[in-house]
């Protein structure tokens, strides 16, 4: 079997022309979606990263407040720039982006931003509510992984799920959404991780594997069953001097092996990550909405 390809590239774009449409309605009624993004220090990745969301915005009609601060920025200075976004009305949503600098505590910020503008939905109170099943900020990686499922036809309901991985912004929450008692849940989630035995036996009984395990070839063709649903969610840069950045990127799996067993792929890069930033939109507009009807 040769997977079908899941190109989250075309599934985002698709969304946003949604979001675009969405963010000029609000726009129109004199609620233009705002998003603040907080970046502290220079690490590479991240800045790629906070670019590609600024561009985002920019593209959809979404205002953004940009916020490049120095790695030497204290925990202090950052709880005080949070805090006036929190009481600003032109902010709809508020991202900083992870990592933290070791000398600022990542816990006390993530609960220092108002859980009404937490569109990454990190805060406890959003985590919480996500649990429990109340209407909460959906993380934006395991919220684009199942419109990614959702969209390209792989069923939810009663499907052995396993997921590689046990973070915070990615394995925790997306076995949670997918346990829960609504129709883009009702799976059966395994959850491994690094002290998991025999990882291999749990994913050879998978109909969908979610691969977030930050390493390359963690998920090899001979651990997939034939047909199965592959989310790669790693993303690595090896080195590569055919490139012109020096490296390229790969997820966690095999793509090149697995793909010939598997029955849906998605590829990295163009498949998980251009989602994220999309629901990172998603939320934001969301977020805009909520305060337009409170009006
Ligand atoms: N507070 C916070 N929220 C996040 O959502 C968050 C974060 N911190 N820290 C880091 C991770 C990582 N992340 C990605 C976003 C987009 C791509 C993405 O668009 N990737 C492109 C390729 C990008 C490239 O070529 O470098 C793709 O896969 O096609 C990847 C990874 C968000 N994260």
């Amino acid at each position: 079997m040769t997977a079908q390809i899941i190109d989250g590239k075309q599934i985002a774009s698709q969304m946003r022309e949604e979001i675009k449409t969405k963010a000029a309605e609000l726009t129109e009624k004199g609620v233009q979606p705002g998003l603040a993004v907080i970046l502290v220090g220079e690490d590479p990745a991240s800045q790629s990263y906070v670019r590609a969301k600024e561009k985002a915005c920019e593209n959809c009609g979404i205002y953004s407040s940009d916020n490049r601060l120095s790695a030497d920025t204290t925990e202090e200075e950052l709880l005080a720039l949070i805090d006036n976004f929190n009481k600003d009305p032109k902010i709809h949503g508020i991202l900083v982006q992870l990592p933290l600098p070791k000398h600022i505590d990542e816990g006390k910020v993530l609960l220092a931003i108002d859980p009404n503008k937490d569109v990454d939905g990190f805060h406890p109170v959003n985590v919480g509510k996500m649990v429990v099943g109340e209407k909460a900020f959906l993380p934006c990686t395991p919220h684009g992984i199942i419109q990614l499922l959702v969209r390209s036809g792989v069923q939810l309901e009663g499907a052995e799920v396993v997921v590689v991985g046990r973070s915070n912004i990615v394995g925790k929450p997306i076995a949670n959404m997918l346990i829960q008692k609504s129709d883009t849940g009702n799976a059966t989630v395994t959850v491994c991780h690094t002290r998991t035995k025999n990882m291999a036996d749990h994913i050879k009984r998978a109909d969908i594997v979610i691969a977030a395990a930050g390493g390359p070839n963690t998920v090899t063709a001979d651990m997939v069953k034939e047909g199965a649903a592959i989310i790669d969610v790693g993303v690595n840069r090896v080195p590569d001097d055919t490139k012109k950045k020096g490296y390229r990127l790969v997820g966690d799996v095999d793509f090149e092996c697995v793909k010939e067993k598997a029955g849906f792929i998605t590829p990295v890069p163009g498949g998980v990550g251009p989602m994220t930033i999309t629901m990172l939109l998603y939320n934001t507009v969301e977020s805009a909405q909520r305060v337009a009807d409170a009006k």
